[in-house]
């Protein structure tokens, strides 16, 4: 069964105002570049033209996967634990950055391998089961699990949405995860593994072609069953990419929009787009990453990202990054003053 929710495009009713109150700023008209698509994107999706967007938050899926087994990463799947204790006591980049942009972070438990977690205040326990499966030898995961990932990441947003957050980022921390979400990549857009695979952590050029060739057998072994996005999802995924990609669908469905990390964020979104195109109406894009196939994905998106940094490390960090161009783009879009009402002659 392909995703099925309930996401509407965004109709254009409200474009030619929205085009109209942004070329009465004090500017040459398309001078703010992409913040002036932002800006006009925002609107639409509020269907105002006075948005607002006063906080984010950003939650962080964790997740390992069973293809570490064929040694696709340079470092061990206990890092995925390591990494998520690590953001419990606030010391990774991300707690950095959403600490300095006033960003709540909540870490969620999608499937790490071994004992269950200690808890903590910003730690939730969704744990579908222990690592996903192989994906070279068998689907990432079952019908029922996927089922459960996509439920419990929509149900995490929905609830960051209840509480008023209007607009959610995503991360995910997961030790082979570049694997599958290149695997992701070659299944929904048709492509090889070799222009898929990237470096991940620091794959050095032996490494890359085995993980092509990791890449190349998982779609082999799965290629009748790779129907549509959800199908993709299960049999190459990971969990904590399945959480991310139910929480994407669920803030669409609320009618709010969510920022897009990098390379494994756009993977679990193109599962998405692959059965629901008009989800890409509420995904902002944050940055180019430097994992190899990132620039592809985005290409066949038609999408432009607003950072290129050379970040390649995940966890929804360009993401975070990027909050402070999008509310940039709501204020200039609220506060700017018009020719008129700043008594500046417009062109003649
Ligand atoms: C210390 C450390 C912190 C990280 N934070 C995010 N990732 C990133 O790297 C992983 C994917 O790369 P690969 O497929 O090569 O294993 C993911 O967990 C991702 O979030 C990290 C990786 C490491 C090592
Ligand atoms: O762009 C990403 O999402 C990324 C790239 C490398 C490693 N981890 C994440």
């Amino acid at each position: 069964m392909p995703y099925h929710y309930d996401i509407k495009s965004v109709s254009p009713p409200l474009d030619a105002s929205i085009q109209q109150k942004l070329d009465q700023k004090t500017k040459p008209p398309g001078s703010l570049g992409q913040l002036e698509h932002l800006a006009a994107q925002i609107a639409r999706v509020q269907r105002s033209l006075s948005p607002s967007l006063e906080k984010l938050s950003h939650l962080v899926f964790a997740a390992d996967h069973g293809v570490c087994a064929q040694g696709v990463s340079p470092y061990p799947s206990e890092v995925t634990r390591q990494m998520v204790l690590n953001f419990m006591s606030g010391g990774a980049a991300i707690n950095v950055f959403c600490r300095q942009h006033n960003v709540d972070l909540t870490v969620i438990d999608a499937g790490i391998r071994g004992e269950p977690l200690p808890p903590h205040p910003s730690f939730i326990d969704a744990r579908v089961r222990d690592g996903s499966g192989d994906i070279s030898q068998e689907p990432a995961m079952s019908s029922e699990e996927l089922d459960q990932a996509l439920n419990q990441g929509g149900e995490l947003a929905r609830l960051q949405l209840a509480e008023g957050t209007p607009i959610l980022s995503f991360g995910e921390m997961g030790i082979g995860n570049t694997t599958a979400g290149a695997a992701l990549m070659a299944a929904c857009l048709d492509l090889p593994a070799e222009l898929c695979v990237g470096d991940g952590t620091g794959a050095d050029a032996n490494l890359l072609v085995h993980k092509s060739r990791v890449v190349e057998q998982a779609l082999l072994l799965h290629r009748p069953n790779l129907v549509d996005g959800a199908a993709i999802m299960r049999h190459l995924g990971g969990l904590e990419l399945a959480m991310m990609a139910g929480a994407m669908a669920a803030t669409a469905e609320v009618g709010q929009l969510f920022i897009v990390d990098g390379f494994l964020a756009t993977a679990a979104l193109l599962t998405l787009w692959r059965d629901q195109p008009e989800v890409l109406d509420y995904a902002v894009f944050s940055h180019l990453s430097n994992e190899h196939g990132h620039q592809l994905m985005l290409e066949r998106l038609g999408v432009s990202p607003l950072l290129h940094l050379d970040l390649r490390l995940g966890e929804g960090t360009g993401a975070v990054l990027a909050w402070p161009l999008v509310q940039s783009a709501v204020a200039f879009f609220n506060e700017m003053a018009s020719f008129d009402s700043a008594g500046v002659s417009n062109r003649t």
